[in-house]
């Protein structure tokens, strides 16, 4: 990535506003809604997200998009690309035969789920959400993929918190993108 991608990623990060003690006490909340309520914004955005995915994952045939922020995502550069846009969501919120992955939380578990149409083997996805913390997300929608036979070429956020080092947990050693990075 060049020196104008750098400059690109810098104006972004200035716009994006954090907030302390939201949800709960000690955690710090970036905001990438705070980020997208500026056109310009949401065009710089978007051209980082494309540049990255043209220039990595040039084969890519579908973006998977995490609810509900990385849904955001997914749309705006599968419509450029021109590429399938599919979503995985909470248990219960999508239509016909789905693929469901539980995995545990800090205290109990959740599932997730993809339409079992949506999907088929050997399809070229790439992971799409707003940011990275602990990883768990990002983590069992990997799973959910290759559980479904997919090729998950990789995932893009547009924020990381290294210090929560989410990316060493996904599997088979699936690459990771982040525009920002924070401490
Ligand atoms: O790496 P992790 O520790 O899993 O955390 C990151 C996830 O948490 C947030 O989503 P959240 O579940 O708060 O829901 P939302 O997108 O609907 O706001 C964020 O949008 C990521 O999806
Ligand atoms: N610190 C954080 N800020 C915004 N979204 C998050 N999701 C998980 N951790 C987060
Ligand atoms: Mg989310």
């Amino acid at each position: 990535m060049d020196s104008d991608y750098e400059q690109k990623v810098a104006k972004l990060k200035s716009k994006i506003k954090s907030y302390p003690d939201f949800p709960k006490e000690g955690i710090l909340f970036w905001d990438i809604f705070s980020a997208i309520s500026d056109g310009p914004t949401c065009r710089l955005l978007q051209n980082l997200l494309v540049t990255v995915i043209r220039a990595k994952y040039p084969n890519v045939e579908a973006v998977v998009g995490l609810e509900s922020r990385g849904f955001l995502f997914s749309f705006s550069v599968a419509t450029e690309l021109g590429i399938g846009c599919l979503p995985i969501r909470k248990k219960g919120k999508l239509p016909g035969e789905v693929i469901s992955y539980k995995y545990d939380l800090e205290y109990g578990s959740d599932i997730l789920q993809i339409q079992k149409d949506s999907i088929r083997p050997g399809i070229k996805c790439l992971i799409i959400d707003d940011l990275i913390a602990t990883g768990g997300s990002i983590t069992a929608a990997t799973n959910l993929l290759l559980n479904c036979k997919a090729d998950v070429v990789g995932c893009l956020v547009i924020m990381e918190l290294i210090s929560l080092n989410g990316r060493s947990n996904i599997p088979n050693g699936i690459p990771v993108h982040s525009l920002i990075k924070y401490d």
